[in-house]
């Protein structure tokens, strides 16, 4: 089967036109659609009349269930695209519809378009309570405490020499913003992990040349992704593959094994290396001979475990256990990705490290432009929460705040980003 998707202020006349009549709504119902043109069949199927506003952009909305080939949706495609004011929709534009109709918020629609992407479990929990409302229902809630606040400051302002504003004023106002701070920091400590959740926690695969980093990258994602020679310096740009590790999005990154090099190519690889090596949530510093990491890759700012690799080729070390190298923290581990020895007890440290990251409430902050709203929100608060400021200078600060408030829920100031974000859906969502 496939399913046609209509919105806007034509479904009625199109339905009437199309399907012989309009089906009570939110029924499916078996219909001969027929081209309005010659009244020649297109096919039987199930329409669904939707009407507005109860529905998911808010205008009246209709969907076939026709047969799926090509040649029926051609055919219906065909007809419905002639219907006078019917044209194909824009990727996200049903979405965007039920953004500027007021059904979704943006941090709704944000998580709706993580939903469509997820590609782990934690992602789709995430994504849905994010398209729940989860974040949105938070900011309602900081919204109309800080519009009580900047009431109670404006009243003050206004009838400062009148007897009926109560003297209490300005410290109902002092706790109704620390409220809000503390809730917006809980929030935005999270935000860290909500974004990883998102986007990948990344695990960067380093070491001197032909220490096996790329043969590892293939057998973790089972796939030849990477070229793996006995050459010295085969892998040059960085190369990016994304895992499901029980649930959690890992993105594996193989670089360019790190040597003194005059070759242009590979010095840039290198070069790539290092970058990734500061900006990645773990680094496995992979060496054949079990050898430390270079200081440098130690101080670059992530955590880095020593793996010691091949151990098939020095089988008796295999059992000995391996103990921390001097001048890293993290634990140590030996494997083969030859005979698989060792993986599993990598895997195992990985998925558990993951975990440990998690914080003990789940993460309401996804994204960069949340966070970047919320920190808005965040200073402008500490600001008013000044007591000895005049009360004109509290009510400004209030006001920015409450406008960050609008930026997150997408209501002000988001002109510029909307394309950015409904671009990044498939055409019918
Ligand atoms: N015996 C054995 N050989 C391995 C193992 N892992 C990798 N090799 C071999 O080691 C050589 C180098 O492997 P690569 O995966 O290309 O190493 P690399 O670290 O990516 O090397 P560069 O990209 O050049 O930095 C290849 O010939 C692999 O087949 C292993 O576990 N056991
Ligand atoms: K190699
Ligand atoms: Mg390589």
């Amino acid at each position: 089967m496939a399913v046609i998707r209509a919105s806007g202020p034509g479904i009625r006349f199109g339905l009437e036109s199309i399907a012989g009549g309009l089906p009570a709504p939110r029924r499916a119902s078996l219909r001969s659609l027929r081209d309005p043109a010659d009244g020649s069949l297109i096919d039987q199927a199930i329409v669904i009349f939707l009407p507005g506003p109860a529905s998911y952009t808010g205008e009246d909305c209709a969907e076939f269930q026709c047969h799926g080939s090509r040649a029926v949706v051609a055919a219906l495609l065909r007809c419905l695209d002639a219907l006078p004011g019917w044209r194909m929709a824009e990727p996200g534009e049903f979405t965007r519809r039920a953004f500027d109709n007021g059904r979704l918020d943006l941090t709704e629609v944000e998580g709706v378009a993580d939903l469509i992407s997820a590609e782990t479990d934690a992602q789709r929990r995430q994504a849905l309570r994010q398209m729940d409302g989860g974040l949105s229902e938070r900011a309602a809630g900081w919204r109309d405490q800080l519009l009580r606040a900047r009431a109670l400051v404006e009243a003050d302002l206004d009838f400062a020499d009148e007897d009926d504003v109560p003297d209490s004023v300005a410290a109902e106002v002092g706790d109704l913003v620390a409220a809000v701070e503390r809730q917006v920091s809980e929030v935005l400590a999270a935000s860290a992990h909500g974004e990883r959740i998102r986007d990948g926690f990344e695990v960067a695969l380093l070491g001197p040349p032909n220490a096996g980093k790329s043969t590892l990258l293939n057998t973790l994602s089972r796939r030849d992704v990477a070229i793996v020679t006995d050459v010295p310096g085969t892998t040059r740009d960085t190369l990016e593959v994304h895992l499901d590790l029980g649930g959690l999005p890992l993105t594996l990154i193989d670089t360019a094994g790190l040597r003194e090099t005059d070759e242009v190519v590979e010095a840039e690889g290198i070069r790539r290396t290092r970058r990734r090596a500061g900006t990645a949530d773990l680094v496995l510093w992979l060496d054949e001979t079990g050898r430390a990491p270079p200081d440098d890759i130690v101080s670059a700012g992530p955590p880095v475990w020593c793996v010691q690799t091949k151990i098939d080729r020095i089988a008796a070390s295999a059992s000995q256990a391996a103990g921390s190298p001097d001048g890293t923290s993290g634990p140590a581990f030996q494997l083969s990705a030859a005979t698989g020895a060792g993986i599993d007890t990598l895997l195992g440290a990985l998925t558990a490290h993951l975990l440990s990251l998690a914080p003990t409430t789940p993460a309401l902050v996804t994204r960069a432009r949340q966070r970047l709203c919320l920190e808005r929100l965040q200073a402008a608060l500490v600001s008013a929460g000044g007591d000895d400021l005049p009360l004109e200078i509290r009510a400004e600060h209030l006001r920015r705040g409450t406008d960050a408030l609008a930026s997150l829920t997408g209501r002000v100031g988001v002109e510029d980003i909307l394309g950015e974000i409904f671009s990044s859906f498939c055409i019918g969502k």
